[in-house]
């Protein structure tokens, strides 16, 4: 059933989108909504040239979220689910790490905050990914490590625009993910017994309240961290299999 938008308006607004381009990309994000929301399908007469049926629609747009703490193994799953699913995997960590490397305004802030544990301001690290998520061909997103708080959720919902479809959380004992956080072996300024120490308190004060809004939505999947990468890919399989026929 088709579902009739009479104004681009109530989807769009116009400080956030200047070019029709960004307009169309932010009436995906939307339209996502609808379509697991609200309607089935949608069609947008202001433009003329979007009409899409809910298959099309959502392969333009569809992302999960992938939460767990620090060292749980959201980045190696990520590298399987994309390997057999085919998503855009956005790592909000790779993201402002890149940020770093780039010397951009945000350099050293970011540096600073990662190196101390905490969490980076939520509009520098939606920036970073509403940019990849604008500039990609493929609109199958999976998103590592972010939201990690409430700020950064409601944050994300108001300049997007859209919640995740999916939701998985990684638990994982917390001597697990330091043991791996120590043995990761990749440079990264924050894997230090110090920095781990301040990281797990944030995530202990700071990932359930999102976590449970995601539980109350129905959104969330939670995978048990422990075992083998392999044995761990076997719950997340599914989740993606399940939905695989609109993505
Ligand atoms: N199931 C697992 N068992 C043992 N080590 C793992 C497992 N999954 C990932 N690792 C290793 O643990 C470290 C952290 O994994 P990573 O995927 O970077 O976690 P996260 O992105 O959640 O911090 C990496 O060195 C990775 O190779
Ligand atoms: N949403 C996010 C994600 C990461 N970060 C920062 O980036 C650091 C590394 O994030 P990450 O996702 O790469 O870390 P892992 O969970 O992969 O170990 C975090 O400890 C935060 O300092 C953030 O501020 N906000
Ligand atoms: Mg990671």
């Amino acid at each position: 059933m088709w579902r009739r938008v009479s104004s681009l308006t109530q989807f769009v607004s116009p400080t956030k989108s200047s070019s029709i381009l960004n307009q169309v990309s932010l009436i995906h994000v939307y339209a996502c909504t609808f379509l697991y929301g609200f309607d089935s399908s949608i069609y947008i007469e202001d433009l003329g040239i979007i009409h899409y049926t809910d298959t099309q629609l959502a392969k333009f747009f569809f992302f999960h979220v992938l939460s767990g703490g620090p060292g749980s193994g959201k980045g190696t799953q990520c590298e399987k689910i994309v390997e057999t699913f085919g998503f855009k995997h956005l790592s909000a960590g790779d993201l402002l790490r890149r940020e770093i490397d780039s010397k951009s305004e945000y350099g050293s802030m970011i540096l600073n905050t990662i190196k101390d544990g905490r969490i980076v301001p939520s509009e520098v690290t939606i920036k970073l990914i509403q940019k990849e998520m604008e500039s990609s061909d493929n609109k199958k997103f999976l998103i590592d490590g972010f939201p990690r708080c409430e700020e950064n959720r409601v944050a994300f919902e108001q300049i997007i625009g859209a919640e995740p479809n999916i939701v998985l959380f990684f638990d994982c004992p917390v001597e697990e993910m330091v043991k791996r956080v120590l043995n990761r072996n990749q440079g990264r300024v924050d894997d230090n017994m110090d920095t781990i120490k301040k990281r797990l308190k944030v995530f202990e004060a700071l990932n359930l309240p999102v976590v449970n809004y995601y539980a109350e939505k129905g959104k969330l999947h939670k995978i048990c961290a422990l075992g083998t990468e392999d044995e761990i890919f076997e719950q997340v399989w599914p989740v993606f299999a399940a939905c695989k026929q609109v993505i």
